[in-house]
């Protein structure tokens, strides 16, 4: 029988890395110990055969890949929690472990609903004798839930939900109904056949006042046929652009009876006679959004690092052309335009996981915050989930799209996983926060940090350079350092361009929503441009930081990573840069004005060339069939990845 021969090209690439491999798999896992966690449950998963597919899952009916999925599910989530039993150090919730668990089968899990947001749902927004009734059977599986928020007719405007919660306190019930065809809820995962309970959000009414949106745990199928309780209207909503095992569906209700105490109470109340007792704040009924957006960071970092693994390793084995007659084929990966396609997805999934990290350090640090009942950074939080969610999951997409294109008619085969993987990171850039939404809503942060800042008020960490920029007035030299400072003179530059905007058009004549709108463009471009000052900054500072602790040939070939990064997004903003001038920002003097004058001292551009033509290349390669974390090191002139 053959034996699958490992093609001769990679194993030279392999053996040419100039780093310790080890080291890296341990930095990229968080330590070595969340190495020993991966490994252990790569381990286990590895040894399930009923986690290989005979026959390609797009060869089986909806039905056949729905089941198929649902086993996988089942087998997972097993796995998973006897991994989290014997590993209490082991937080399902900490970026990408649960994702990455679940992920390790292609189909996308009709329970991931359940673990992604049931679950935290119930840990954020549930009262502690909620927790006690319902944690341990959630965490068992014993209820299946998924999270109800989408309607027909809503997804983005929550205040718009038409579905409504009304207390009768003669039963001490809340009366749960669907007033309209739109009001249906419309996406929830799991909820096409899988889920028996979900959460629900609402409108409140009691004694005939309206409360807002609020969140219900709700069971909706019977425990034991499974079959929808009376009252209620599920299904699946049918074939999307990829999911398709996600099991997304609808759900009406018909005047749907629960009792009180199925309102989540950690944060409002309703009292049994009706009484509505307020939350220190509405948003937190918006909590779990905030998690999801933050572990999407992460996760889209993990899938970007999927699909670069493959680009570069197809590049180091595909041979094509004859540029030089009589020669032999070069590997694809020779070619300057395809490590301009490839490198880059490599440096991004680093820069996005490594930001990732951040943001959930930032995230765990505000959770504690508002356990002690302290708000203060809930809006700069949101704001950054907000428009990290977005870039994250939007650069992830888009990359993932660049690498398929790399790797030519083979990258469209569903066999390259690059469909899969696409389809699942197309749909982060719309759930949980449409891209859009997401950075208008981070644009509404920065308008006011803006006044802020030209009071000459101190702000919160990410925006502070806007009233400090005076002082640190950008050196134009081809420096990391100045590249970041200059990323925030555009941040600057481009949230006082949306604010004069408003400005302008509320002088004109707007009201504010209308001068708001008109300006909508430049607000999402200065989301953007604060966003990308945000990862630039953050990866540069975390490779710094790391560097000091790992051997000199790893930070090295990291530090060229973050350099990349920043190099690839000027010459992407080369635009905005040359508008920036060096001279201090004030409110009436600050202008753009262009660089186009010869004698540019910005020397970034020519750097960045020189840059991506010595690039070192860095592929980080998860592969659970050699249960080995393994890694590419390409140098131009030898032209050799390392292990990959
Ligand atoms: C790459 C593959 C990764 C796959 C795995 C991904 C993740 C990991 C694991 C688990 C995830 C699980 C499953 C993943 C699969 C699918 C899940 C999908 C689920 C969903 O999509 S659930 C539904 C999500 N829906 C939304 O996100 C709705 C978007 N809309 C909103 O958030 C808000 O309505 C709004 C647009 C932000 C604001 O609306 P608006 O009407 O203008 O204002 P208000 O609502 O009145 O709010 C204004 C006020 O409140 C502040 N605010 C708003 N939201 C928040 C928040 N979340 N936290 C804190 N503060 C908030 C806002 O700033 C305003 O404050 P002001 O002081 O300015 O007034
Ligand atoms: C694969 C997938 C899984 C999902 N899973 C779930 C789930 O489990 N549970 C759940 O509750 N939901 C789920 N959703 C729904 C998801 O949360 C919504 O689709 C998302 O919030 C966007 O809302 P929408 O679809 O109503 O789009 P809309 O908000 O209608 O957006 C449509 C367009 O209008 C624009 N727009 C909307 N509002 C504004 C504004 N104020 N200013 C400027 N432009 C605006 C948007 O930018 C966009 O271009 C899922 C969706 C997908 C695709």
């Amino acid at each position: 029988m053959a034996v699958n021969k490992v093609n001769e090209d990679l194993l030279r690439e392999r053996a040419r890395y100039t780093f310790n491999i080890e080291e890296l798999t341990n930095f990229i896992d968080g330590g070595e110990e969340g190495t020993r966690n991966r490994r252990e449950v790569e381990d286990m998963v590895i040894h399930v055969k009923e986690l290989h597919d005979e026959v390609p899952e797009d060869y089986l009916s909806h039905k056949e890949r729905y089941e198929n999925a649902v086993k996988k599910g089942c087998i997972l989530i097993d796995l998973l929690k006897e991994h989290v039993l014997r590993h209490s150090s082991f937080d399902a919730y900490k970026p990408s472990n649960m994702y990455r668990v679940l992920s390790m089968a292609k189909e996308v899990s009709p329970v991931l609903l359940h673990m992604g947001m049931f679950v935290p749902t119930i840990f954020g927004q549930a009262s502690a004798e909620q927790q006690e009734e319902w944690l341990h059977k959630a965490l068992m599986l014993e209820i299946i839930g998924t999270y109800a928020q989408t309607e027909l007719g809503h997804g983005t405007f929550l205040r718009g939900l038409e579905t409504t919660a009304t207390y009768d306190p003669s039963t001490e019930e809340f009366v749960l109904h669907s007033p309209t065809l739109t009001s249906y809820k419309w996406w929830p995962g799991g909820l096409g056949q899988t889920a028996n309970h979900c959460i629900v959000v609402a409108q409140l009414y009691s004694r005939e006042k309206c409360y807002g949106v609020h969140a219900f745990l709700v069971q909706i199928r019977d425990s034991e046929t499974h079959m929808p309780l009376p009252g209620i209207k599920v299904g699946d909503i049918g074939p999307k652009l990829g999911f398709q095992t996600a099991n997304n569906g609808f759900l009406g209700f018909d005047h749907f009876r629960i009792p009180r105490k199925n309102m989540l109470m950690r944060n409002a109340q309703v009292l049994k006679d009706g009484r509505y007792v307020k939350s220190k704040s509405d948003k937190l009924t918006y909590g779990t959004m905030m998690l999801v957006r933050v572990m999407i960071v992460s996760d889209a970092a993990y899938e970007l690092s999927r699909a670069a693994t493959i680009a570069a390793r197809y590049s180091a084995v595909r041979r094509q052309s004859m540029p030089r007659p009589g020669q032999p084929e070069p590997q694809i990966l020779d070619y300057v335009t395809q490590q301009h396609k490839v490198f880059i997805a490599i440096a991004t999934s680093h820069a996005l996981r490594l930001t990732g990290g951040w943001l959930w350090d930032a995230y765990s640090s505000l959770t504690h915050d508002l356990d002690q009942g302290n708000l203060d950074q809930l809006p700069e939080l949101h704001a950054l989930a907000c428009c990290l969610k977005a870039i994250s999951s939007r650069d992830s997409n888009s990359l993932v799209e660049q690498c398929r294109m790399s790797c030519g008619g083979h990258g469209y085969m569903s066999s390259s996983n690059f469909p899969t993987i696409y389809g699942a990171t197309a749909a982060t850039v719309t759930y949980e926060g449409e891209y859009t939404v997401m950075l208008l809503q981070t644009a509404r942060y920065l308008m006011k940090a803006w006044k802020e800042a030209l009071g000459g008020i101190v702000l919160t960490p990410t925006v502070a350079y806007m009233v400090t920029y005076n002082k640190a007035k950008p050196a134009w030299v081809n420096t990391p350092e100045a590249i970041i400072q200059g990323f925030h003179a555009v941040a600057v530059g481009k949230v006082k361009e949306a604010a004069d905007g408003i400005e302008y058009h509320q002088n004109s004549g707007k009201d504010y929503e209308d001068a708001w709108n008109a300006a909508s463009v430049m607000l999402v471009k200065a989301s953007e441009c604060y966003c990308r000052a945000i990862i630039c900054e953050t990866f540069w500072k975390e490779i710094q930081k790391h560097s000091r602790s790992m051997s000199r040939n790893l930070a090295v070939v990291l530090q060229q990573l973050s350099e990349l990064y920043l190099s690839y997004w000027v010459l992407e903003r080369s635009g905005d840069f040359f508008q920036v001038r060096t001279v201090p920002l004030t409110r009436t003097k600050f202008e753009f004005v262009s660089f186009a004058s010869p004698k540019c001292h910005c020397q970034m551009c020519t750097g960045f060339v020189a840059h991506i033509t010595s690039v070192v290349v860095l592929a980080v390669q998860v592969s659970i069939q050699n249960l080995t974390l393994t890694f590419c090191t390409r140098k131009r002139n030898e032209f050799d990845i390392g292990s990959c």
